[in-house]
């Protein structure tokens, strides 16, 4: 089976996407993406897409305990249905617990949930900005614990040549030593990155080679992910093309381990992501 992508061009915004996982594959900006999807992404349903923004729920990595599968939920795994887009979004899609029945990795799955996500561009036609919503609503009659991210492939021109600002004086688990670690200074990517920030501030990759800073602006969830796989993963990930691991640098909105989301019978919460690119040295719009 081929997917098929929804596709929207947009001033000079270039968007694709598709039902399965709700997955935001592509975001171009004049030409250059901005959301990276990889050259090797299977785009038949036998696995998640590689890049774009993955939806990980109801669980990240493989879980709370360290025990569960499929990696990152089962919702990314899952064709979401197409609802209607409300006040300037271009796509938005719904998933309950009943459409992931019988998938690999239902069983995990904590309690009921209903999930509504949109896509939006907001911002200008010079200073576009992507704007990603998941509603997260516990319809169940027992608290709902979850843990969740928007697992967001930025695309730069050199992911050693780039500086992450906005997590100086952080903590972090560092998921590659499994220490936990405090932010000195700026982010420079050295080898394997794979951290866990306690942070939900604005962050900024600085990108040298493409002379552009991308702005991501998260809400709702207490966590940032820093994630790069460096040569010698990325060499055994199957659907990652030789050298693609140095153009990307994933930010992650996340809510994981003791920063889950806990919902209230009824409750809804939203997890969001606004990003958008500017030239360097100056704001974003
Ligand atoms: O290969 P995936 O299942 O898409 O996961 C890719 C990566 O996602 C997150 O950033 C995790 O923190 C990493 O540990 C994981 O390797």
């Amino acid at each position: 089976m081929t997917l098929t992508p929804h596709l929207h061009v947009e001033g000079p915004s270039r968007l694709v996407a598709y039902d399965f996982g709700a997955h935001l594959a592509e975001w171009t900006v004049d030409g250059l993406p901005v959301v990276w999807l990889s050259g090797h992404a299977r785009l038949d349903g036998s696995r998640p897409i590689r890049g774009g923004v993955p939806i990980c729920f109801p669980w990240f990595a493989d879980g709370p305990d360290g025990d569960l599968s499929p990696s990152h939920g089962v919702v990314r795994n899952t064709s979401w249905t197409s609802v209607e887009p409300q006040d300037g979004e271009v796509w938005a899609w719904r998933i309950a617990r009943e459409d992931v029945a019988g998938s690999a990795g239902a069983v995990h799955v904590p309690g009921n949930f209903e999930l509504r996500y949109a896509v939006a561009v907001a911002g200008s036609a010079q200073a576009p900005v992507l704007d990603l919503a998941l509603r997260v609503h516990n319809p169940g009659d027992d608290e709902l614990s979850v843990e969740v991210a928007l697992h967001t492939y930025l695309h730069v021109g050199d992911v050693r040549e780039i500086t992450v600002l906005g997590l100086e004086e952080a903590t972090y688990l560092d998921k590659v030593t499994g220490r936990v670690e405090t932010q000195d200074g700026p982010v420079r990517l050295r080898g394997e990155t794979d951290r866990v920030y306690d942070r939900s501030g604005p962050v900024v990759v600085e990108d040298r080679t493409t002379l552009r800073a991308l702005h991501v602006v998260p809400r709702g969830a207490a966590q940032t992910v820093l994630w790069n796989p460096w040569a010698d993963k990325a060499a055994q990930i199957e659907d990652l093309g030789e050298e693609e691991w140095l153009r990307f640098v994933c930010v992650e909105t996340a809510a994981r381990g003791e920063r889950s989301l806990r919902l209230a019978p009824g409750e809804s919460v939203e997890v969001g992501t606004r990003v958008g690119p500017t030239p360097i040295g100056t704001e974003a719009g």
